[in-house]
């Protein structure tokens, strides 16, 4: 099998003006990449395009291969069937993934009667609600049974996360996109939701790609980086490498930012 994601060539334009240029990545099954770089750098946008998530204004050319299909030249309804099985997303904000309106264990048994069916296994309401509390629970959700009735603003910030956490996995992608998934959190939740995803991640062999702004954050999960500004790859390579000998001079300098910001943090001069 080949990697999971292979990008070639990417450029994301809004008419003519390009926002991602000539991008090129390759992820294998299983890696865990960290995607860094100031804001407005594209990050955001490579990932949406990957699974087929680009705003209907913008243009994509180039390669983008998902799981080995063609993400670019697929009808809509092929790349919803590929999303389901290859890439699902966490997003920053939980409650732009769950719909206020419905209780959390209603809203993640959706996904997770899809892959039962797809996998040809009974997925009768008593199957899907064992799944729903058995995910929560990889989550760590407190009272899965309790969580599954309530509704996302009876919950805290932190603990919706964790449910779309558990949405995203429902689905067991081979991918897991998260853009920004712990901005939102204060410091202590931000540890945690990072220690769950690397976790489950592993546990499940899946591939990451993770969306910073934070060096800190994404040296903390992933083993590879690719550094962007400007909506082009800086620099790419092993978190450790890049981190401890940045070969490019934007990335010495997000790192410089980094030491500084976590300096005046701690009242260091
Ligand atoms: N629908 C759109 N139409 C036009 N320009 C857009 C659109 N979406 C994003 N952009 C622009 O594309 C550039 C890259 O955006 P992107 O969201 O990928 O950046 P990012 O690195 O993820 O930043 P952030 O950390 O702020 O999310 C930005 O300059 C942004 O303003």
């Amino acid at each position: 099998m080949g990697p999971i994601l292979e990008i070639s060539g990417l450029t994301i334009k809004a008419g003519d003006r390009p926002l991602v240029s000539n991008l090129d990545l390759v992820i294998e099954r299983g890696e865990r990449w960290g995607v860094i770089g100031e804001s407005g750098s594209g990050k955001s946008l490579t990932a949406l395009a990957s699974i087929g998530l680009l705003p209907s204004a913008l243009s994509a050319h180039g390669k983008i291969m998902l799981d080995g299909q063609p993400v670019l030249d697929l009808p809509e309804r092929a790349l919803t069937q590929l999303r389901g099985r290859a890439a699902s997303v966490v997003f920053q904000e939980p409650l732009t993934a769950l719909d206020p309106l419905m209780r959390l264990g209603r809203q993640t048994a959706e996904p997770v009667a899809r892959r039962l069916r797809r996998e040809g296994k009974p997925a009768d309401r008593k199957a899907v609600e064992a799944e729903v509390l058995a995910l929560f629970e990889r989550v760590a959700l407190p009272e899965p049974a309790r969580i599954a009735r309530a509704y996302p603003f009876e919950i805290s910030g932190g603990q919706r996360q964790r449910v779309a956490i558990a949405m995203a996995l429902a689905c067991q992608p081979q991918l897991l996109i998260a853009d920004e998934p712990t901005t939102a959190l204060d410091v202590t939740t931000q540890a945690e939701i990072l220690a769950l995803m690397k976790d489950v991640v592993a546990d499940m062999g899946m591939a990451l790609l993770f969306i910073s702004h934070d060096l800190a954050v994404v040296n903390s999960i992933a083993e590879k980086i690719v550094v962007m500004r400007n909506g082009e790859i800086v620099e790419t390579g092993a978190a450790q490498a890049v981190l401890s000998r940045p070969e490019h001079a934007y990335t010495t300098a997000l790192l410089a930012a980094a030491t500084k910001f976590e300096d005046a943090l701690e009242g260091r001069p």
